[in-house]
């Protein structure tokens, strides 16, 4: 199992965010979160890598408690909107993406205890390619597009290859062609790498073409099980108006 999230409760103040969510994603499997603005989705992907720790419940990452987890290279985390920080910065695209080497290294250090290492690193370069930026590894991170900088940050969370790729909305703002793309990407990390990948999403439609599992948000759990399983009416109850789901091809 690679999370374990286990009857969650979060609160902000006494503004309950979280009630009692709890699910498992396994090895392998693409998890597409959903739900309308506000129902806790990024609360609940912070949760799980131990960026916030819930009210009441319990995480497991890769089996392990959340407060004894080390192994911090086995998770990759694009966050909502990360492009948003770029703005100026002076780095490099080449740049950027080795900080995600110095993101692993935060596991490395506690990585001696455990029988099985990390894997040898990609290289910046490497990681650019599969995202096709290679071509821009010298420009300045804040002089690229919107959707290029989501596309450097994925190459970011690629690096250490991660066997837990966690997203948060990567692809708002990113055309049509660079969404193809990036479902590839990750379809074929999961076929040949057995990658793991949490990702929330708006986009309904497509989401529910791509992912094996849906989980419906709205701070507590409605609906987590294969797309094709969730009836129309369950998506209106949830956002309060019909929704539509495009044909499954799972
Ligand atoms: N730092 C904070 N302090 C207080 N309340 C917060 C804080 N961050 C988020 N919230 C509240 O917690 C709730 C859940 O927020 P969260 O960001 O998890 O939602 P979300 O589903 O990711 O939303 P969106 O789709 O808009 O990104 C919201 O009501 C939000 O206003």
């Amino acid at each position: 199992m690679v999370v374990e999230l286990e009857a969650i409760h979060f609160a902000y103040g006494t503004e309950p965010v979280l009630e009692n969510v709890s699910l498992v994603v396994r090895r392998g499997e693409f998890l597409g979160l959903v739900g309308p603005n506000g129902s806790g989705k990024t609360t609940l992907l912070r949760i799980l890598l131990g960026l916030q720790a819930p009210t009441r419940g319990r995480v497991r990452l890769f089996g392990e408690d959340i407060a004894a987890f080390r192994q911090w290279w086995r998770v990759g985390y694009v966050p909502q909107r990360p492009a948003a920080l770029a703005g100026g910065f002076p780095a490099t695209v080449e740049e950027v993406v080795a900080t995600g080497l110095a993101a692993g290294g935060r596991g490395r250090a506690g990585s001696g205890r455990s029988p099985a290492g990390p894997p040898p690193p990609r290289s910046p370069r490497e990681a650019l390619a599969l995202v096709g930026m290679e071509h821009l590894a010298h420009r300045p991170i804040g002089r690229l597009s919107g959707g290029q900088q989501q596309r450097v940050f994925l190459a970011r969370a690629l690096v250490s290859r991660p066997e837990l790729l966690v997203l948060d909305e990567p692809l708002e703002g990113v055309d049509a062609a660079t969404q193809e793309r990036f479902y590839g990407l990750v379809r074929r990390l999961r076929e040949q790498e057995g990658l793991t990948a949490i990702m929330v999403s708006h986009d309904i439609g497509v989401v529910s073409t791509e992912v094996s599992t849906l989980a419906c948000l709205n701070r507590r759990l409605f609906f987590h099980g294969a797309p094709e399983r969730l009836e129309p009416g369950a998506m209106a109850e949830l956002y309060g108006f019909p929704v539509t789901t495009v044909d499954h091809r799972h």
